[in-house]
Order: structure tokens, then C-alpha cells, then sequence
């Protein structure tokens, strides 16, 4: 046991200090660099039934998202969602889905995030290591950690990619991966980055991003709708953050726009269930909107990292044809800030933000 033998060439001490002995028996371990794994919500692997079930089942099994009675939700998930819902949203799935990739755009997305990431960041200090995973199916967060891991990192930057924090979605990422150090032995360092709701790299974005896309139509909108997604509205009773962190965007987007209050308003989409939800409803006030005599609308969705089901399909899909029905004649959806020059440079600041002390990369 207290023999010390030689490391073989290219493979680390196992401990710190060890210099380059290893006691006998004892298995090599890869150390000394910093990994930075970003997080989005997640994907089904397919627009197929048991894809969907299998995602769906996952995402409404975890207790952050549904705070029902667990025996009560058991019935009404396994028994009536589950029978139904994955059918119907495979077809909405279906309309966006990446078909050369064979995968949602979320995917697609995150994916290029992670590769532009380490572009930026990679040639700043050698032992940054950058990866990508998914809150709910694949990549698990799990599998990507351990992966980060064997490549040697002892330090794990973990990056929920929501700028506004909510129990639902950024504190259930870090449950996801404190369950996956749960089961190790040598646990690397596990930092969580704070949310980034009035970020100065991410609210400049926003404003350019709504300036430019304004800047190419030939008409202007009478004002725009900043969607967030919503959350059951006793949540925000019991406490959660989430609604002020869209608030407080929005405004700082809004002040950095010089535009007066009412020409950007805030509305909460995506609805789930019969109990209330944050409010005002996304939809309900679009329809509300044109049948008020608003004709020209453009929707921003800030809180959204990257384009979605949520944003391409609900936003620029049924929330158009909603306003088209009630009245309205123009309707013009800005994208989300994805992998461009303005969500990739939010994106680096916030890491960079998050590194200090681990690594002094400006
Ligand atoms: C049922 C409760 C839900 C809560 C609470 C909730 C909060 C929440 N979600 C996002 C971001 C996304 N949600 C997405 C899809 C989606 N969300 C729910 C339910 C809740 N979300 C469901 C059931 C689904 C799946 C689609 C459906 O069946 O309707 C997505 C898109 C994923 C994709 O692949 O395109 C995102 C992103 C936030 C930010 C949030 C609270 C702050
Ligand atoms: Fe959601
Ligand atoms: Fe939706």
C-alpha cells in the first residue's frame, strides 16, 4: 500500500502533491482543468410517441417543475397527460425540428453555443475545457460531468442558461448535477453560475438585436411584447424570484432603447394546466391587443437562450396566427440571441464573469 511507483508517462498523480508517484494500486486520475458545462432545458431524442413520453415523462416527473401531491400527479401524469400529450406535441416538434440533424433546435443550438465558447475562451487559458447537456434527456448531465471529469477536470463551472433564475429551471440543474457528484468519490469543485438578468453584455444584445431586426421591416410595430415563460402563479406566491428577474430585464432593455414605458410590455407564455399562471398571459393579450385595434406587433422571448419549441412554434407560430385572427396585420417575431455575435458575447461574459479566481481570463 505505501509503495510509491513511477506514473507512466502522460497520465497525472492521482493526488495533489504527489509529484509524479503514485502509491501501488492506486488508479491514475486526470487533474488540474477547469470545465464549463452549459445547460438548457433539453430535447426529446424524437418526434415519435415514445420519444415524446419518454421526455415528457422525465421533465413532468421532476418536483421543481410540478409541485402537485405526488401520488395525485402520479394519476394525472402516467394516466392523462402522458396518453395524450406526447402525440400532440410530437406533431409541433415535428414543424421545427432540425431534420439534417435529426434533432430539436435547442440541440442544434446549445451544441454551436458550447463550440463558440471554447473558440472564445479556449485559446485564454489551457486547462478551460467547454461542454454542453441537457437538463431532461441527452446529453445528461450526468454523462457530460463524468466525461469532464476523465478529461481532468477537478473544477466544473456549471451554467444553467437562463438569465433569470427560477426553481424550475436553473435551481433543478444544479439538482441534476449535485445528484451526479452524489455518486462520486473524488467529486470535482462545483460552481453554479448566478443568473444574469441585468448583465450589460446581455442587455446591450437584446437592444441591438431588437434595434436591427426593427431596422429591416418596412413598417413599425406599435410596440413590442417581451414574452417570458411563465410559471404557476404559486410559485411566485411561495417566493420565487423569476417574475422580478423579467421585470427588471425588461427594463433595463427598455431604458437602453430610450423608449417610454408601454412600447416594450411584458407578457408570460406557455401555459401548463388549468391553475393560474403569471400574468399577463402572452396570448391573451395579443389577441386583446388587435382586437383593441393594434395592427403591428413585434414579440422579443428574452428569457429564452435559444430558439425553441417555445419561441418558433408557440411565439412565431400559433401567437401570429392568433393576432392575424383577432384583427392585427403585422407581426414580426425577433429571435432569440442563440449563437450570434450578441448571445455568444453574453455568454462569454457571464463564464468569464463566473471564472474569476479559477481562472484570470479578463
Ligand atoms: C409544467 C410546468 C412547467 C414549468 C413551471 C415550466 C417552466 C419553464 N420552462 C422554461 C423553458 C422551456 N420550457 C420548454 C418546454 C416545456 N415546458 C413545459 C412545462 C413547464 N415549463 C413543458 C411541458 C414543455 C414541453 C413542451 C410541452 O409539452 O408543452 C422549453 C422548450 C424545449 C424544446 O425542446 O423546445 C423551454 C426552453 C422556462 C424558462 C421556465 C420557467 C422559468
Ligand atoms: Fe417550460
Ligand atoms: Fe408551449
Amino acid at each position: 500500500m505505501n509503495k510509491i511507483v513511477p506514473v507512466p508517462a502522460g497520465t497525472v498523480a492521482a493526488q495533489p502533491g504527489a509529484g509524479t508517484h503514485l502509491p501501488a494500486g492506486h488508479p491514475p486520475v486526470k487533474v488540474g482543468k477547469i470545465g464549463v458545462l452549459i445547460v438548457n432545458l433539453g430535447t426529446p431524442d424524437g418526434t415519435d410517441y415514445w420519444s415524446m413520453r419518454r421526455y415528457l415523462k422525465e421533465f413532468l416527473s421532476d418536483r421543481r417543475v410540478i409541485e402537485v401531491n405526488r401520488v395525485l400527479w402520479w394519476f394525472i401524469l402516467n394516466v392523462i397527460i402522458l396518453s395524450i400529450r406526447p402525440q400532440a406535441k410530437g406533431k409541433d416538434y415535428a414543424t421545427i425540428w432540425n431534420n439534417e440533424r435529426n434533432e430539436g433546435p435547442l440541440r442544434t443550438i446549445t451544441r454551436s453555443q458550447a463550440e463558440q465558447l471554447t473558440a472564445r475562451i479556449g485559446p485564454l487559458d489551457d486547462r478551460l475545457v467547454v461542454d454542453w447537456a441537457m437538463r431532461y434527456g441527452n446529453p445528461s448531465v450526468a454523462s457530460r460531468i463524468e466525461a469532464l471529469q476523465q478529461q481532468g477536470c477537478d473544477r466544473l463551472l456549471l451554467v444553467p442558461l437562463y438569465p433569470q433564475y427560477a426553481a424550475a429551471t436553473s435551481a433543478t440543474v444544479a439538482d441534476a448535477a449535485f445528484d451526479a457528484l452524489k455518486k462520486m468519490r473524488w467529486q470535482p469543485v462545483l460552481r453554479v453560475a448566478a443568473p444574469w438578468p441585468d448583465e450589460p453584455a446581455y442587455i446591450e444584445a437584446l437592444a441591438n438585436s431588437i434595434t436591427t431586426e426593427l431596422a429591416g421591416l418596412d413598417w413599425e410595430p406599435e410596440l413590442v411584447i417581451a414574452s417570458f415563460h411563465g410559471i404557476p402563479k404559486e410559485y411566485f406566491d411561495k417566493g420565487d424570484p423569476y417574475h422580478c428577474y423579467c421585470y427588471k430585464t425588461a427594463r433595463l432593455v427598455r431604458e437602453r432603447l430610450g423608449w417610454p414605458e408601454g412600447k416594450l410590455k411584458v407578457t408570460f407564455q406557455s401555459r401548463f394546466g388549468k391553475a393560474e399562471w403569471l400574468q399577463p398571459y402572452t396570448d391573451k393579450t395579443i389577441e386583446a391587443l388587435a382586437q383593441s385595434g393594434v395592427k403591428k406587433i413585434a414579440v422579443i422571448t428574452p428569457g429564452f437562450v435559444a430558439d425553441c419549441l417555445e419561441t418558433l412554434e408557440e411565439i412565431a407560430g400559433e401567437n401570429a396566427e392568433i393576432f392575424h385572427h383577432a384583427g392585427g396585420e403585422k407581426f414580426h417575431f425577433i429571435p432569440c440571441l442563440n449563437d450570434s455575435e450578441g448571445g455568444m458575447n453574453t455568454l462569454e461574459a457571464v463564464v468569464k464573469r463566473e471564472l474569476r479566481g479559477w481562472a484570470e481570463i479578463g
